[in-house]
């Protein structure tokens, strides 16, 4: 019964919740507080970008939602799944199985090749390897035909779609990118960002972007805005300009 309940949250809502979430570096006189009561929740099937001024809490937000750090109050819960009572063991299964990650600095693997670099979550996972929908994954991201490369012989706009390949080919319920377009040129990022938004478009993937390029942003469903770690500002259907504007209240250029 409790798995039937799970599946129909599962068709609606949230993909990711945060509920009361705040997070404090260090300890004493030396403590930082990155996140400061976050309550949020992050639409299934969407794109949703997070944006702020430097040291608002970004990558810390981006940190807890996904697993890959502990909060300090509140709670994160992964579709039915609460993440802060689980051990780091069962964190890990989950993050392999259920999340993907793009960072900004791709971290592929340099010996191996596209198709093992894409493979390797599964892999470690002791999967099966599908090999057809890893053919299909590599045609998705436009790389078929470089399966057999090295990441040293691809450009950087390519290394990031072989990052977001292997990203998609647990099937995860929540796509994370730290600034995936971060290290790109503009047209590269455009096309990054093009691939990211036809996999909510075309495959109802969740996906959710710390950026801090509002066209970047002008992709996604809707931003949140972060400062001083808190969510003090939403837009849904953005334009590069009406973030660029928010972004400019919040003291973010100066
Ligand atoms: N490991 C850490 N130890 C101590 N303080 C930290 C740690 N990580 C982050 N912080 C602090 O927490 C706050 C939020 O940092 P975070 O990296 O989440 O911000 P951000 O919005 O992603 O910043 P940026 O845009 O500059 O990357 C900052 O004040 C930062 O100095």
């Amino acid at each position: 019964m409790e798995g039937m309940s799970d599946r129909v949250r599962a068709a609606t809502g949230h993909a990711v919740a945060l509920d009361g979430v705040s997070k404090v570096y260090g300890k004493g006189r030396r403590a930082v507080a990155a996140l400061r009561d976050v309550t949020v929740g992050l639409p299934r099937g969407r794109f949703t970008a997070v944006m702020g001024p430097s040291g608002s809490g970004k990558s810390t937000f981006l940190h807890c939602a996904a697993g890959l750090d502990r909060v300090s109050s509140g709670k994160v819960r992964l579709g039915a799944t609460d993440l802060t009572r689980m051990d780091e063991k069962r964190l890990t299964i989950l993050r392999r199985e259920r999340i993907g990650f793009v960072f900004q600095a791709f971290n592929l693997v340099p010996s191996l090749t596209v198709r093992d670099n894409v493979t390797l979550p599964l892999r470690l996972a002791g999967a099966r390897i599908d090999r057809e929908r890893v053919r299909e994954i590599l045609a998705r991201v436009g790389l078929e035909g470089r399966a057999g490369h090295r990441p040293g012989e691809l450009s950087g706009g390519q290394q990031q779609r072989v990052a977001i390949a292997r990203a998609l080919v647990a099937d995860p319920e929540v796509l994370f990118g730290d600034e995936p377009t971060g290290a790109l040129d503009t047209m590269t990022a455009r096309e990054v960002l093009t691939l990211l938004r036809r996999t909510v478009d075309e495959l109802g993937q969740t996906v959710v972007m710390v950026t801090h390029d509002p066209v970047a942003a002008s992709y996604a469903d809707a931003v949140l805005f972060l400062a001083d770690g808190r969510i003090v500002d939403t837009l849904a259907a953005p334009t590069a300009g009406q973030v660029a504007d928010r972004m400019t209240k919040l003291g973010a250029w100066a």
